[in-house]
């Protein structure tokens, strides 16, 4: 069940970018004096880095967890502070961008190729908020492409298993290896990603088990009870709170 969405705004049409801005916008004033931040990865969180970096300039005090290298590259260049999950291994809250977004807050996240990092930072988070345009927002997950991440050792059996696990559910469809030019593309855990088409996924907690049971997978890109809310441009900028039951299991959970 969701929470009533909040007219903040109402809005005139905006461009791709713009949402993407007011959207960042509107989770910057989550952020307070002193916090722990888990900080993205991705064009909307980039978003939210650079005006992070003006608040920043201006005297607000944080520390930043970055969820991927590029980010911590642009938080570098902005003068964003940032220690690692190892020294800071409690954050207070992290803002990041998704690929997709149902109703319950199940995202899709991997898009950028930091869905490892980008789920343990969240992971580690009290609370997770996601901010995207409204184009990201689906009843059911799965039009855009699953990534998973696995070992580059045995890649073609752990394909196979990835195949046979969907199949086992009622899921087909493509399962590509990503590639950058003519390489595979590389995790900054220095894995390789698969992208599955599996189209509609009805049942995202039995894939999500089904795809942790394979050795091969180090991770994939369902996050399932780890978004506390999600901030979405479109028509104006609403709020989406997921309910979700105290102590309610995440991803990691097995059923
Ligand atoms: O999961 C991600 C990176 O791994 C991104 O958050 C996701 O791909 C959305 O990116 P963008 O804000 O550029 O649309």
């Amino acid at each position: 069940m969701l929470g009533a969405p909040k007219q903040a705004k109402s809005g005139a049409s905006m461009d791709a970018r713009q949402l993407k801005v007011e959207a960042a916008r509107a989770a910057l004033a989550h952020v307070s004096d002193g916090m722990r931040l888990g900080i993205g990865t991705g064009s909307t969180a980039d978003e939210f880095v650079r005006l992070l970096a003006e608040k920043v300039a201006t005297g607000l005090t944080i520390i930043g967890v970055p969820t991927s290298e590029r980010t911590a590259i642009l938080c570098g260049e902005l003068g964003v502070p940032l220690s690692t999950l190892q020294e800071t291994p409690e954050l207070d809250l992290t803002i990041d961008g998704a690929d997709e977004i149902d109703p319950e807050l199940t995202l899709i996240k991997g898009g950028g190729g930091a869905l490892l990092r980008e789920k343990i930072v969240a992971a580690a988070s009290a609370r997770m908020i996601v901010i995207a345009d409204r184009s990201k927002m689906v009843e059911t997950l799965g039009r855009f492409p699953l990534p998973i991440e696995v070992n580059p050792f045995g890649l073609r059996a752990t394909e196979i298993a990835v195949a046979a696990a969907a199949g086992r559910l009622g899921l087909s469809g493509l399962v590509t290896l990503r590639m950058t030019g003519s390489q595979p593309f590389v995790t900054d855990g220095g894995h390789f990603i698969l992208d599955a088409s599996f189209g509609r996924i009805p049942d995202t907690r039995a894939l999500s088990n089904a795809l942790h049971a394979i050795p091969g997978v180090v991770e994939h890109g369902l996050f399932i009870g780890l978004a506390s809310a999600a901030i979405i441009a479109g028509d104006g900028v609403q709020t989406v709170h997921a309910a979700r039951k105290p102590g309610s299991s995440t991803d990691h959970d097995v059923a």
